[in-house]
């Protein structure tokens, strides 16, 4: 979101009342983020809802990026009122006891802004696909049907190997629903941010997230923050993670919120039994089947130059057998190369794009000697047993 003159509120006046430019102060953080919100709300009623705002862009946690107003550091803008004067800007009543850092590092760390994703830009897992469309995203785009037995659970957990589409997952269902998505790593409460997680998860995580409604709040790794091993676990992890079931019963009882907490997990035996009542809807995210494999293969080779027969994709997605989703999209990255390898003798700098060849079946065997699967027959067995203990699939 920028200012109409394009750069983060730097120059223009943004009261009705602007004084002289010597009379100039300046905003605070948390001011900012007010005047960010009313925006957004005015923006919005102006704007078609649903689909569009979220999307493919890789966890936003770690990631610096820049995002106009929601970046990391929030310029101080001119302002026209007194300085000091507290009373004179209408904050959000319940970010008033949030420190403005916290609310910062959500918008510019966890928020998660990026190109639209679509159901289809997930290859296979049709049944995990059809039940969170029917028991979340249509839920949360049409609340005034969906009251009662037919209400939305308010925790679901997407287990599975790692690669397979949890996060894709979530940033569709947030994408689909026209909600924000807050994206955080569990591992990161305990580690990146000492001292910080507690009150993340305190309060500044859930209260932002009831600000931006409807939210999906996706939290990856939650085995760390949910673990079992009660013995030798930090204080500071222990008081986190009490912490985060509060919140989570905060946002499964209050029936006004659409606050959804998704959590994802490649180790979901180690998530304790409190914890697992809580995240009521457990979908098992297996490996792609090969029809998948097919159309990662196909999706990804139409955007390049590539001259694949139907018989090749077939036989490069039955080599591939035991790969997951990201397996998938390494192989085909580490074939993409092959053409530039092939280019011997030749000057990178001078080559022109016409000089490189299609990419080729024998790029895909080459890949296949450096490519292998990431997931082991053993693990699988373990995701598989413990989806029939707990997974609400088939
Ligand atoms: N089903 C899929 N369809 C298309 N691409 C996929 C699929 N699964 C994985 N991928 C590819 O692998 C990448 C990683 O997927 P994603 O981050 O969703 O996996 P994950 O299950 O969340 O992994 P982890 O458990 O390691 O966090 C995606 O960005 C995408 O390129």
């Amino acid at each position: 979101m920028e200012t109409e003159n394009g750069s983060p509120g730097l120059k223009k006046p943004v009261s009705a009342h602007a004084s002289a430019a010597d009379d100039v102060c300046f905003k605070t953080a948390k001011e900012q983020l007010w005047v960010e919100q009313q925006k957004k709300y005015t923006s919005q009623a102006q704007r078609p809802t649903g689909p569009g705002i979220y999307g493919t862009g890789k966890k936003s946690l770690g990631a610096v990026r820049s995002r106009g107003l929601h970046g990391k550091f929030v310029p101080p803008i001119a302002r026209q009122d007194e300085v000091g004067s507290e009373t004179s800007v209408p904050s959000d009543e319940r970010l008033k006891n949030i420190e403005p850092k916290m609310i910062e590092l959500i918008m510019s760390e966890i928020m998660d802004h990026g190109p639209p994703l679509n159901w289809d830009d997930i290859a296979g897992l049709e049944f995990a696909k059809t039940t969170i469309k029917e028991i979340v995203v249509w839920p949360m785009l049409r609340p005034d049907i969906f009251t009662g037995l037919r209400g939305p659970p308010k925790g679901i957990l997407l287990f599975g190997p790692p690669g397979t589409g949890k996060t894709l997952i979530g940033k569709c269902i947030a994408c689909q629903s026209g909600a924000t998505f807050f994206s955080i790593s569990a591992s990161s409460l305990t580690s990146k941010w000492v001292g910080e997680g507690e009150k993340m998860v305190r309060g500044a995580l859930f209260t932002v997230s009831r600000c931006h409604q409807p939210a999906v709040i996706f939290i990856d790794e939650i085995d760390s923050l949910l673990s079992q091993r009660g013995e030798s676990e930090h204080e500071s992890s222990r008081r986190i993670k009490t912490e985060f079931l509060v919140q989570l019963d905060g946002a499964t009882t209050s029936s006004e919120d659409r606050i959804l907490v998704v959590g994802a997990t490649n180790r979901p035996q180690e998530i304790d039994e409190a914890a697992r009542r809580r995240l009521v809807k457990r979908l098992y995210i297996p490996l792609p089947e090969a029809s998948a494999r097919k159309q990662i293969v196909i999706n990804l080779m139409s955007r390049e130059h590539c001259s694949l027969t139907e018989q090749e994709v077939e036989s490069i997605v039955l080599q591939a057998d035991g790969f997951s989703g990201a397996d998938m999209t390494q192989l085909c990255r580490e074939a993409a190369l092959g053409p530039i390898r092939s280019i011997q003798g030749m000057d990178i700098t001078t080559i022109t794009a016409e000089q490189v060849r299609p990419i080729s079946s024998t790029d895909f065997q080459n890949a296949f000697q450096v490519v292998k699967p990431s997931v082991s027959k053993k693990d699988l067995e373990l995701y598989e047993n413990w989806n029939k203990m707990f997974g609400c699939g088939r």
